[in-house]
């Protein structure tokens, strides 16, 4: 029986992005069309300075394009004012990233809940899942009042992650979320992505890193603004080691990575 085909999470059209660096443009994002679908895990990689952080933010309306289109749910985003993107932000996205940035004055259930009162009405429904995500991250209920300062990285980044799920958005976009982690820390971080993902969230990864990659379902390769290559896996299962890995590092060094 062949699969049922996937729902379209978003489309980008002749995106492009220019900066313009001490008066010289530099091309950053070159004309990519782009299909991204509901329910994947989408890693993007590619070599230093590719364009991957740039593309993330485009996609997720952090920053705007220079040219081109970007439907997510099939709506233009690109046409939004700042205040209408920060709307659409807070409503369809989540962000980790590298640096966790909680506020260091709020315990960790506050921050979390920070970012749901900016959304959410039903205050004591909010409470309710900030807890539940909190413990299905692994933080237990010792750990909801505890300062930022008080966590080791590993969980300041559950928390964090937490915090760009709490509002339930359409797609969490993760920049080197393991990067300022040990492995230990940076396994445990890739295990709830997975385990978030395997229950539907869509999510949107950029990274470096080989062992993060493999928990993708689909790999996308930048080079230099452009997209150069494209691995299709199945889900990760964690049963699969040796020769996923194989088939992802065969993958990259095709594309000189
Ligand atoms: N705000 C900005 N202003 C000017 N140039 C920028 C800006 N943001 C990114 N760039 C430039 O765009 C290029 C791509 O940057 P980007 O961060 O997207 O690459 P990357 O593939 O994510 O790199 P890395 O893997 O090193 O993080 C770089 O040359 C960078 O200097």
């Amino acid at each position: 029986m062949s699969e049922p085909s996937k729902a379209v999470l978003m489309q980008t059209n002749k995106l492009c992005k220019t900066f313009s660096n001490g008066g010289v443009q530099q091309h950053v994002l070159k004309n990519l069309d782009l299909t991204l679908y509901k329910g994947d895990f989408t890693v993007i990689m590619g070599s230093s300075g590719s364009g991957k952080s740039t593309l993330l933010y485009a996609i997720s309306g952090m920053d705007k394009p220079t040219l081109g289109e970007i439907l997510f749910e099939g709506q233009d985003i690109t046409g939004l004012s700042n205040d209408q993107l920060a709307v659409f932000r807070r409503k369809h996205c989540g962000f980790v990233f590298q640096q966790i940035h909680l506020l260091d004055t709020m315990s960790v259930l506050d921050n979390v809940l920070s970012s749901a009162y900016l959304v959410q009405k039903d205050r004591k429904a909010a409470v309710n899942r900030a807890k539940q995500l909190l413990t299905e991250v692994g933080l237990d209920a010792s750990k909801w009042m505890k300062f930022p300062a008080q966590l080791s990285g590993g969980e300041a980044q559950r928390a964090g992650i937490v915090r760009a799920l709490i509002n339930t958005p359409t797609a969490l976009f993760a920049d080197e979320p393991t990067g300022a982690l040990n492995s230990a820390a940076g396994a445990s971080i890739l295990g709830v992505l997975t385990e978030m993902n395997s229950r539907g969230q869509s999510i949107i990864l950029v990274t470096h890193d080989l062992k993060t990659a493999l928990r993708g379902n689909r790999i996308l390769y930048l080079r230099d603004g452009v997209m150069v290559g494209e691995l299709q896996l199945s889900s990760y299962s964690g049963a699969d080691g040796p020769e996923r890995q194989e088939q992802v590092r065969a993958f990259l060094a095709d594309l000189g990575w």
